[in-house]
């Protein structure tokens, strides 16, 4: 079988992470690419390294009335850039939306695939996770529908590469800016906020309005660690068996009785989850790891559109982590 697939946003991080992944996949063959300043550029001009099949593709200027025959669309634009335009994209055509337009937007699922895939199966229209709130709500799932932490007294501090801020973007995510630094930012309303909050809930089934969270810069490339404070009287060994039983059978999740590192998911579509616990300081710490390109953003929304195409979740995302 092969499925048609398009990528608009293509020459970005997100969009080339997709193109990277579709390459490789046995049932998805790119037959449309699109973007906007790249627009008339050959896909080699951005990726010298593509096989001959994909060199000569050109990049078409985005336009949804002019789109060839595809199975699925991968849209990896600008938060605020997408929603008009995907709106006019036939319904034949299935969607995963990689920006942040459609998350908990009414038609479209919550592409939060390793936590409730069959939500996603036989969708038209998924809207990718954020990456923190992929690495977050990971961690999070088996504490909160079992229970084991209070929904409403929850802080996470991020840590993410400056791949997360995309290929644009002003002179901090530059290298003099961002070498040896280490910088905090979205204080108190960074825009993942209501889709954490959103999922907290609907797992726990409580309120999450003690939420607090706080991504900081880092200087790598790429990857994202969470660090999760929660109340809560759980051990260490409960909080492991909860998530090794609530993703038993589950492929990219990894339940790890160390603390995870940014390196071991670097070019995959692997979510590392730990936990420590000490129940006489009423105190439950989740950790997760992801690379924010992967799991965060290309990774899942492959898995994404397996899972709407009625694939096994798996085509085309084996690839280990590179390492080191
Ligand atoms: N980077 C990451 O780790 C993650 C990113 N995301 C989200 O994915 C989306 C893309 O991010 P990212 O790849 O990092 O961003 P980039 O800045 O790297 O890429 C943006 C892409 O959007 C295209 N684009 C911008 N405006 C238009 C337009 N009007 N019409 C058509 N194409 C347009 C650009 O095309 P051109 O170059 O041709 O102008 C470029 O390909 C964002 O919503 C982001 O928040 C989500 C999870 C993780
Ligand atoms: C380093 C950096 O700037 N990271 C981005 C995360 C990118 C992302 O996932 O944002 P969307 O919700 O638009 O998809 C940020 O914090 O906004």
């Amino acid at each position: 079988m092969t499925i048609l697939v398009g990528i608009v946003g293509i020459s970005g991080f997100g969009g080339g992470e997709a193109l990277r992944l579709i390459a490789n996949h046995p049932a998805f063959e790119l037959v449309y690419a699109a973007g906007d300043s790249t627009a008339g550029s050959p896909l080699a001009d951005r990726f010298p390294g593509l096989p001959a099949k994909l060199a000569h593709l050109v990049i078409q200027k985005w336009d949804p009335a002019t789109l060839p025959n595809l199975d699925v669309l991968f849209a990896s634009l600008p938060t605020g850039a997408s929603a008009a335009a995907l709106a006019r994209v036939p319904q034949t055509v299935k969607i995963v939306d990689i920006g942040g337009d459609h998350r908990y937007a009414t038609g479209w699922a919550y592409g939060l695939a390793d936590v409730w895939p069959s939500q996603i199966t036989g969708q038209t229209r998924v809207a990718n996770p954020g990456c923190f709130p992929a690495a977050t709500l990971n961690a999070l799932a088996p504490l909160l529908v079992n229970n084991l932490i209070d929904p409403g007294n929850i802080v996470i501090d991020a840590k993410t590469g400056i791949s997360g801020a995309g290929r644009g973007g002003d002179s901090k995510f530059g290298y003099a800016e961002s070498n040896e630094n280490l910088v905090p930012y979205g204080m108190l309303e960074h825009t993942h906020m209501p889709e954490i909050a959103t999922t907290i809930e609907h797992l726990s089934g409580g309120s999450a309005a003690g939420l607090v969270f706080t991504p900081h810069l880092v200087p790598m490339t790429r990857g994202i660690l969470v660090t999760i404070y929660c109340r809560g009287t759980a051990t260490t060994a409960q909080c492991l068996s909860a998530a090794r039983d609530f993703y038993a059978g589950r492929d990219f999740i990894r339940v790890s009785d160390t603390p995870p590192q940014t390196k071991w998911a670097t070019g995959s579509n692997l979510s590392f989850v730990s936990y420590a616990a000490d129940p006489k300081r009423n105190l439950v710490i989740a950790m997760g790891v992801v690379d924010n390109l992967g799991k965060g953003a290309a990774g899942q929304a492959v898995q994404n559109a397996n899972l709407m195409c009625g694939l096994p979740e798996t085509t085309g995302l084996e690839g280990l982590p590179v390492w080191p």
